[in-house]
């Protein structure tokens, strides 16, 4: 016997009644129920907009954050297809700095290879850990490439001599414009080592090396990356809501962003409004993203003052301290789902911000409505974040620092954060260490992967297929209890070792 209607409408709720009960729910709360599988995993298309008119082919954005997104996270995300956000806490000229080296090549990567002048004698420590150097006529990017230095020849002489008596000759110069596969067939074709890249304005940008190649190679083969109408990389950059934050957002604007973050962990002021519609009449052709906001009066007044994009998540951030100090948030499976569905009828993309540990949180933001998840915690650890890797305990670990704790306030950012305010700064962040996770090239295609299996038991093929599931009611979901909770993590084993690819 079929089962009736009454039964089927019965069987796990419907969003809207779910998250109508005033209770806040976060992913770890919530667990859909499967939906009927009619394609592969690899059909699902993860296609997605980071703003009104920033395509993206995959759903991940990096963090405006110090210890997250500077240009080669920036390289590599956009080189994933995915997009990261460059933080506002340093002067804006350097901000735009990023902004342009990460646009100014199509390679997953950004070296930190260092410049000499002919005349200068650096010791191995001017190496900083890199093989080679580039020497110019005056040790920057912007003048002539004479020759390349090699780490191991500096190391050889006994002292310092000048760069000059063992650079080597340059070899035939790459084009900033090569994506991946051209740069490698370059070098293999050429049979160099490695080979400096120059923009069509004879800007030297970086090298390339064999390893590199062989590096990049190892990984999962790149996907469509995100590219403007300029033709360069999409990334986009963070600015506040000062008066000062105007010329860092003219500088941002000329380095090519292409779109703009407000950041803010509560979104609905009046400063904010005011800098939505001041960027909206300067720059009508970049994206403005607002936020954060996790009410829909929050998002109503930020759309009318001409948002692009939401950011959502207050108080949910792994370094996050906000819900406990100032008593104001929401769950964020209830943010998501909230503001979403009032953003969808402006047709203006959520980012679901903070709180995603997994992939299947990333599947819950995603079908909860969100076009797009950012994420810090989840990328600190990679190779492609700022800073050096320290051992811990015997663990390989980064830093990771929320942009409100006191390190971070008292670095850059202390003039926007409260400084000239408010007398007294209290911290909404912590700092911390996240592990080693390697390569974002390489775990990235994975948990797009996993979330490719998600949309697959969901029986979503893209993300408007999750959206449309979602509002039609058809997409049904639970709340788990605490023991459903354990039920649904790994239990009951004496020992185990978790390997997810
Ligand atoms: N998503 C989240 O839950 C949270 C994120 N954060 C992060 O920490 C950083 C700092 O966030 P916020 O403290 O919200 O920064 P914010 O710059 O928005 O606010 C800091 C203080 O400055 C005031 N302010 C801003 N513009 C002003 C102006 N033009 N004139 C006078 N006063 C002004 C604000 O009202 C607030 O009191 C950001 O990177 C943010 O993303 C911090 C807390 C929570
Ligand atoms: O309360 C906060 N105090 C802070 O100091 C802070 N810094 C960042 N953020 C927010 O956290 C997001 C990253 O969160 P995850 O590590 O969970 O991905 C980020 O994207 C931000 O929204 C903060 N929130
Ligand atoms: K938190």
């Amino acid at each position: 016997m079929a089962a009736s209607r009454a039964d089927l409408a019965d069987d796990g709720f419907a969003a809207p009644r779910l998250f109508s009960q005033g209770v806040s729910y976060t992913y770890d709360d919530v667990i859909f129920l499967p939906g009927y599988i009619g394609f592969p995993a690899d059909a699902v298309d993860l296609s997605t907009r980071l703003s009104r008119r920033v395509p993206l082919s995959i759903p991940c954005v990096a963090s405006p954050m110090d210890t997250v997104s500077e240009a080669t996270m920036a390289a590599a995300m956009a080189s994933l297809g995915a997009a990261a956000v460059v933080h506002c806490n340093t002067e804006p000229h350097a901000q735009a700095a990023i902004v342009r080296a990460a646009k100014s090549r199509r390679l997953p990567f950004v070296s930190s290879v260092p410049f000499f002048s002919p005349s200068s004698a650096p010791t191995l420590n001017d190496f900083a850990g890199n093989e080679y150097a580039l020497v110019t006529q005056h040790g920057d990017s912007l003048s002539t490439l004479v020759g390349v230095a090699v780490a191991a020849d500096a190391a050889s002489r006994e002292v310092p001599v000048s760069v000059y008596e063992y650079m080597r000759p340059a070899p035939r110069l790459a084009s900033a414009s090569f994506d991946f596969e051209k740069a490698a067939a370059f070098l293999a074709d050429e049979g160099l080592d490695y080979a400096p890249l120059v923009s069509d304005d004879g800007e030297v940008v970086d090298l390339i090396t064999a390893k590199d190649v062989e590096r990049i190679r190892s990984y999962p083969k790149l996907g469509k990356p995100s590219l403007g109408a300029d033709g360069k990389f999409v990334v986009a950059a963070s600015i506040g809501t000062r008066e000062d934050d105007k010329g860092r957002l003219e500088q941002l604007v000329k380095a090519g962003a292409n779109a703009i973050v407000i950041d803010s962990s509560q979104g609905n002021s009046i400063y904010q409004l005011d800098m939505i519609k001041f960027a909206k009449k300067m720059y009508p052709e970049v994206d403005l993203i607002g936020g954060n906001v996790v009410t829909i009066a929050q998002a109503q007044n930020l759309i009318q003052a001409g948002a692009d994009g939401l950011r959502v998540g207050m108080g949910s951030g792994s370094i996050c301290t906000t819900q406990e100090v100032c008593a104001v948030g929401r769950g964020q499976a209830t943010a998501v789902y909230k503001v979403s569905s009032y953003a969808k009828d402006h047709n203006v993309p959520v980012i679901a911000d903070g709180g995603i540990s997994n992939s299947g949180h990333i599947v819950k933001a995603l079908s909860l409505g969100a076009s797009t998840v950012m994420m810090g915690s989840f990328l600190a650890g990679s190779h492609e974040a700022p800073g050096t890797y320290e051992y811990k305990d015997g663990r390989r670990v980064k830093k990771y620092r929320g942009m409100g704790s006191l390190e971070a306030m008292t670095k850059g950012s202390d003039a926007r954060y409260l400084g000239d305010t408010l007398k007294l700064k209290v911290a909404q962040g912590v700092v911390g260490a996240v592990a080693d996770k390697g390569s974002v090239l390489r775990f990235i295609p994975y948990t797009m992967q996993a979330v490719k299996q998600g949309f697959q038991d969901l029986g979503a093929d893209s993300l408007q297929s999750a959206h449309d599931l979602l509002r039609s009611e058809t997409l049904r979901l639970e709340v788990r209890t605490g023991a459903a909770q354990v039920e649904g993590g790994i239990h009951g084993l004496v020992s185990y070792e978790k390997k997810a690819f």
